[in-house]
């Protein structure tokens, strides 16, 4: 049976950065497409990044269920939901997977898949760093928005306190400060087990 290898990590610990170079390094592993209400950023590409869909579409699939697990965010922007769907691109009697998601998607994909199926990978960085970075990437957005940036980084604090990882049995943390040093100890981490 392959694996699902989940990358959990706070806002901007740079799960996405981390997520795109191993996409290069194991080929092998085959990504899952999320689905997100929430608007298009700069530079993102529908159906590269997520699908981007609307609340009606959401709904459909939910009445055929079809969702493996939904996250809702309550943002300044409004309300913004994730979700995994069984839409048929999961088979792991075909390949592993690489996917990014939280620590209650985790559970959720736990649940669905079995517990032996999934290994979790989490990204640690100091939150000084991850400040910093999380201000010099909204920078860059054509409109940024900054008091979302700030919901998200108090928000974490609860998200990923050490009791719910500890909970979800995370052992593999990966500090993300030198970003190739971090990269190659998660290659090799998942080559291990592939
Ligand atoms: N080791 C690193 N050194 C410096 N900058 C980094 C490093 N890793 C990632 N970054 C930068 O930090 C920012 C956040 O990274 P990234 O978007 O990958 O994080 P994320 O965890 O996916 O964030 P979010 O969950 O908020 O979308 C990006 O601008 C990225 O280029």
């Amino acid at each position: 049976m392959h694996k699902i290898f989940y990358i959990m990590g706070k806002s901007s610990s740079g799960k996405d950065s981390i997520f795109k170079e191993l996409r290069k390094k194991c080929p092998q592993l085959k990504t899952i497409i999320l689905y997100t209400t929430r608007p298009i950023r700069s530079g993102e590409k529908d159906g590269e990044d997520y699908y981007f869909v609307n609340e009606a579409v959401l709904a459909s699939m939910k009445q055929r269920n079809k969702i493996i697990e939904l996250r809702s965010y309550h943002t300044q922007c409004g309300i913004w939901k994730y979700f995994t769907a069984d839409d048929g691109q999961i088979d792991l009697g075909e390949s592993s997977y690489l996917v990014i998601g939280t620590l209650e998607s985790f559970r959720d994909m736990c649940d669905y898949f079995g517990e032996e199926n999934l290994v979790p990978i989490y990204i640690e960085v100091r939150d000084d760093l991850r400040l910093e970075r999380a201000l010099k990437r909204e920078r860059l957005q054509k409109s940024p928005k900054y008091a979302e940036m700030c919901r998200r980084f108090l928000a974490d604090e609860k998200d990923f306190s050490d009791e719910k990882l500890k909970e979800i049995g995370v052992e593999n943390r990966f500090q993300n400060i030198e970003f190739e040093k971090c990269l190659s100890e998660i290659e090799a981490f998942i080559i291990k087990r592939l």
